[in-house]
């Protein structure tokens, strides 16, 4: 007869214990593994039997092409279901503003542009076109959404914080019923949801917790704080992520008071899976174990102590990525020594047994190729472009009261279009986009900030670009305005990590020479609040945050020309100098340029 975990038709419950019962210690622990995509053999998958395989940043199979992916994780699926039990992988990516591995597929705004839109509703709209596009390549899990609540923007993660409000970040959080599907009413607090195998997919709250305080935004730093301001500032978001049945939670690489998340039982076990009552499982960040003796120790030393310490603490699954089989031997070696109770494996593999239970993986293991057009598709496309105009942020609209400068007039005579983000597909998009760090040029197919302002023109206009405006042009004389567009080059993570906010590329300078001849809007491309010198803000007309907008860029002329009027605001806190950091809404003194939840509309000035 059928083995219980095999039958659809038991409870998941008496699924994992059933499973459970079969496996030997041995691919318990392969089970809590996670191996990077060029490390998934058969010896891995079928042989041991790791539990699930990821791709980092930026590694992607063959062409990058969707049914390349596809291909490549039912392949993978092939291997693990060859195991002795047939346990199922899970495939997970960083799907973090649409597929955004994947080439073709909708760039949605990052994170801190969604914030200035402040839109649940649409936020619930993106995750699920996002989990279509994901299921379109056979991948079961984003890692995804970031909960951040970032405090300070010197944080190269900064763009991946809906706000440094805490209460905007929850209200956001409806992105994860989106991606998983809307739980019922009764459905157990805590435990993990997905509501269709075929649309929908295993969402991940990161990176757990505190993230977005560290000291002076230091990325993987020391978030010095008392608890209850960890629980109100950072944790809060977590119990909307939970009460919405996320299936699974990221570790930080950050401390809190100087202890590491990774190997810290009191955050891990007692809160979140104690206090809080989280039922899915918990997953480390990349090596982030093997950080855990730094700086006493070089990262990756003393692996078998690390790998004790973190998952004493509660972790569940280790995103190792590449050290699978010594992984394997020392936790298997930790249980029979007694170093780790077989218990907490148990505990371990029963939450990520149910999770792969209820993700519907054991019955539906492979890809569904009719989902494939759907990537990038004009649908989707047009909900990244209503995303991108609800997220700019009107900050200056004409110098005086009386005549606001936008919307800008379309038959006009000559335009001139200037600055190194006016014509870069990949500095709209940002990080984690295609490659890890994100990079210049046409990465993806998308639209430009200059083709929308092309597009949106009058034909008898004519539009002059220069990426970076000669004097001789300037001074040609007869535009009835320049639009100006700076802003930061992609990165990720550390690489973004900075002290000094002010526009790169001396993006000051080319709005100084401009502005002083040409009645000038300026749009900064960037991830977070950048330094505008008040004699800059004073020459200028108009200032519009466009943050990272990803590929649709006509939906920035919709608000420049005035199809829709300009509705976002300020997420974040736009400082007047990088010495007034961190700076928040409710501190003491708190004098920004621009406050938490400014924004005009094309009426104001
Ligand atoms: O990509 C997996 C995770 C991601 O979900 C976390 O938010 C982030 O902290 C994170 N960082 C890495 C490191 N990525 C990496 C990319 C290329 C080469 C080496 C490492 C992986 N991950």
């Amino acid at each position: 007869a059928m083995p219980p975990y095999k039958d659809a038709s038991a409870p998941v419950e008496v699924r994992v214990r059933d499973l459970l019962g079969r496996m030997t210690l041995r691919e318990k622990a392969a089970q809590m593994a996670q191996i990077e995509r060029t490390v998934a053999s058969a010896r891995a998958l079928t042989e041991l039997g790791a539990g699930s395989v990821l791709n980092g940043g930026g590694s992607a199979p063959g062409d990058r092409s969707p049914a390349c992916w596809a291909d490549m994780v039912d392949g993978m699926q092939r291997l693990a279901l060859s195991s002795r039990l047939g346990v199922p992988i899970l495939y997970g990516t960083d799907a973090v503003h649409g597929h955004n591995n994947v080439f073709g597929a909708t760039v949605f705004p990052h994170n801190v542009g969604l914030g200035a839109a402040r839109d649940p509703e649409l936020l619930r709209r993106i995750g699920e076109a996002t989990a279509l596009e994901v299921r379109a390549t056979g991948i079961q899990w984003t890692f995804a959404p970031c909960v951040a609540v970032c405090r300070d923007p010197r944080w190269g993660r900064c763009y991946e914080s809906y706000s440094e409000d805490p209460e905007m970040v929850r209200s956001l959080a409806t992105i994860v019923t989106g991606l998983q599907g809307e739980p019922p009413a009764d459905h157990p607090h805590g435990y993990p949801f997905l509501g269709s195998v075929r649309e929908k997919v295993l969402a991940c709250a990161k990176h757990f917790v505190g993230d977005g305080g560290t000291d002076r935004g230091i990325n993987e730093g020391n978030t010095i704080c008392s608890y209850d301001e960890l629980e109100d500032i950072h944790m809060a978001p977590y119990l909307d992520c939970m009460a919405q049945g996320v299936a699974t939670v990221m570790a930080s690489h950050s401390k809190w008071n100087g202890e590491r998340l990774h190997s810290c039982r009191c955050l891990l076990t007692d809160v979140l899976k104690g206090k809080l009552g989280f039922k899915g499982f918990v997953i480390s960040d990349w090596k982030g174990i093997d950080k855990i003796c730094e700086p006493r120790a070089p990262q990756g030393s003393e692996y078998r102590y690390c790998i004790a310490q973190s998952v004493n603490a509660g972790m569940d699954m280790i995103m190792i990525p590449y050290r699978f089989e010594e992984f394997l031997e020392h936790l298997v070696s930790l249980v029979e020594t007694g170093e780790i109770p077989l218990s907490r494996i148990d505990d371990a593999v029963e939450r990520i047994l149910r999770v792969k239970f209820i993700s519907g993986v054991f019955e539906h293991p492979f890809s569904d190729p009719s989902l494939l057009d759907i990537i990038g598709c004009k649908e989707h496309r047009l909900l990244a472009r209503e995303a991108v105009r609800k997220s700019m942020v009107l900050l200056k609209n004409g110098k005086n009261q009386k005549e606001p400068f936008l919307p800008l007039a379309k038959n006009v005579k000559r335009i001139l279009v200037t600055g190194t983000h006016a014509d870069d597909i990949g500095f709209q998009c940002g990080g984690w986009t295609v490659g890890w760090n994100g990079n210049s040029g046409k990465i993806t197919p998308g639209t430009s900030i200059l083709e929308a302002i092309k597009e949106s023109v009058g034909v008898q206009t004519e539009v002059v670009y220069e990426a970076c405006a000669t004097e001789a042009t300037i001074e040609s004389g007869e535009f009835s305005y320049a639009v100006v567009v700076v802003g930061e080059v992609p990165y990720s993570e550390t690489v973004g990590d900075r002290t000094d906010l002010s526009i790169p590329f001396n993006g000051s300078d080319l709005i100084t020479r401009v502005a002083c001849t040409i009645p000038t809007l300026v749009i900064v491309v960037s991830g977070r609040p950048l330094d505008i010198e008040t004699q800059v803000l004073e020459k200028i007309d108009a200032l519009v945050a466009a943050w990272l907008p990803g590929t649709e860029g006509m939906g920035i002329a919709d608000c420049l020309f005035g199809h829709q009027d300009f509705v976002g605001k300020l997420p974040v806190t736009w400082h007047r100098s990088v010495d007034q950091l961190p700076i928040n809404s409710g501190d003491a003194n708190y004098d920004p340029l621009f406050p938490v939840g400014y924004g005009l509309n094309m009426f104001q000035s």
